[in-house]
């Protein structure tokens, strides 16, 4: 059992990463995790380790899956960039053991995974939490996430209208330009979410962008960053005034600043709607704290390597 590993590059990933793959694994693993059957899954919440010079941290994600044959770590950093830096605010790589023997089988790079999971567990929120009308998608932010959450927004649903809007303009109309739809760039968050269905916030603020007195009843918001305590991005009015769903609740109540700070209650995980143990209160305003979890990593990766396994 002495093979080396295989490297699999950012390019290699990007090609076999599929959401319409993705998104039925993720499914299944949301609901398994919010099982809590420690003999079908384990995933300790993210360890952090804070990088005060960058305003950033480096994170450890490991989980467990027997059943699945998977043993999974992402390790990733996350340094708040100045805007036009060439390298991504978040970086990351997964290793995969085999589970039997405990050898790293395979080291791949963890971008494309973070960006194409984080965006499919967005849309999963938003079609288990789905508003009586879709027609409005708006998008706060314009970087990397902003980016894999149009994609698989626009894959899935058809919206009327998408808008963007972006802490510098510039960005904004670069990001509609990039894209291959049509999309509408605001010159404020109030301008943006005013009437819309679905609000993803993606930026990498630590105050709040998103206010709640903007924000039409019933529509539903995932919200992406702010994953440490004391980060923000939804004010409080907003948190208490809607029913919150999350990823994971221990994962929330340690690292979201917008659940922590404002004290709002979590009223279930995405993986017990799925599991059909917690309603989806569709026609209420909805939150899905995003933070971001191994497991995601871990389908991702197990499914990254067998289809290039299939293809040697
Ligand atoms: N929940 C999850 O699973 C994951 C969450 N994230 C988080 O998502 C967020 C976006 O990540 P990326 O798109 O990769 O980053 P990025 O660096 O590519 O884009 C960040 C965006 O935030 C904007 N921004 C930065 N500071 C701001 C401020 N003070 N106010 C308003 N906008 C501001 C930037 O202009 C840019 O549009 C980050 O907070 C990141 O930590 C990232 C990966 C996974
Ligand atoms: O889950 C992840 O991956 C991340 N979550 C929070 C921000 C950095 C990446």
């Amino acid at each position: 059992m002495s093979r080396q590993p295989v490297f699999l590059s950012d390019g290699v990933v990007a090609g076999l990463l599929r959401y319409e793959e993705l998104i039925p694994r993720l499914e299944e693993a949301l609901g398994k995790f919010s099982l809590r059957r420690s003999s079908e899954l384990l995933q300790p919440v993210r360890s952090v380790m804070p990088l005060q010079n960058h305003s950033g941290f480096l994170g450890l994600m490991p989980s467990y899956m027997p059943n699945e044959g998977i043993l999974c770590t992402k390790m990733l950093t996350f340094y708040r960039r100045e805007a036009g830096s060439s390298l991504p605010s978040t970086q990351a790589s997964v290793l995969l053991f085999d589970p039997e023997y405990g050898n790293v089988t395979a080291v791949m790079d963890g971008l494309d995974i973070t960006h194409k999971r984080t965006a499919a567990v967005s849309a999963i929120s938003a079609k288990l939490l789905k508003p009586a009308q879709l027609d409005i998608l708006c998008i706060l932010g314009s970087g990397h996430q902003a980016l894999s959450h149009y994609e698989v927004f626009t894959l899935l649903f058809s919206f009327k209208e998408v808008r963007v809007w972006s802490r510098r303009m510039e960005s904004a109309t670069r990001f509609a330009a990039s894209v291959k739809g049509p999309v509408t760039v605001c010159s404020s968050v109030k301008e943006a979410v005013n009437g819309a269905d679905v609000i993803i916030t993606v930026t990498s603020s630590s105050e709040p962008v998103l206010f709640g007195n903007w924000v039409k009843p019933g529509a539903h918001v995932a919200a992406v960053g702010a994953c440490r305590p004391n980060w923000r991005e939804l004010d409080d009015d907003l948190m208490r005034d809607a029913v919150i769903y999350v990823d994971s609740r221990e994962g929330a109540d340690t690292e979201s600043g917008d659940i922590i700070l404002s004290g709002a209650k979590v009223f279930a995980e995405i993986g017990e709607v799925i599991n059909g143990t917690a309603p989806a209160f569709c026609e209420k305003t909805t939150v899905f704290k995003s933070l971001g979890m191994g497991i995601q990593d871990a389908v991702s990766a197990k499914l990254v390597f067998d289809k290039w396994k299939s293809q040697q």
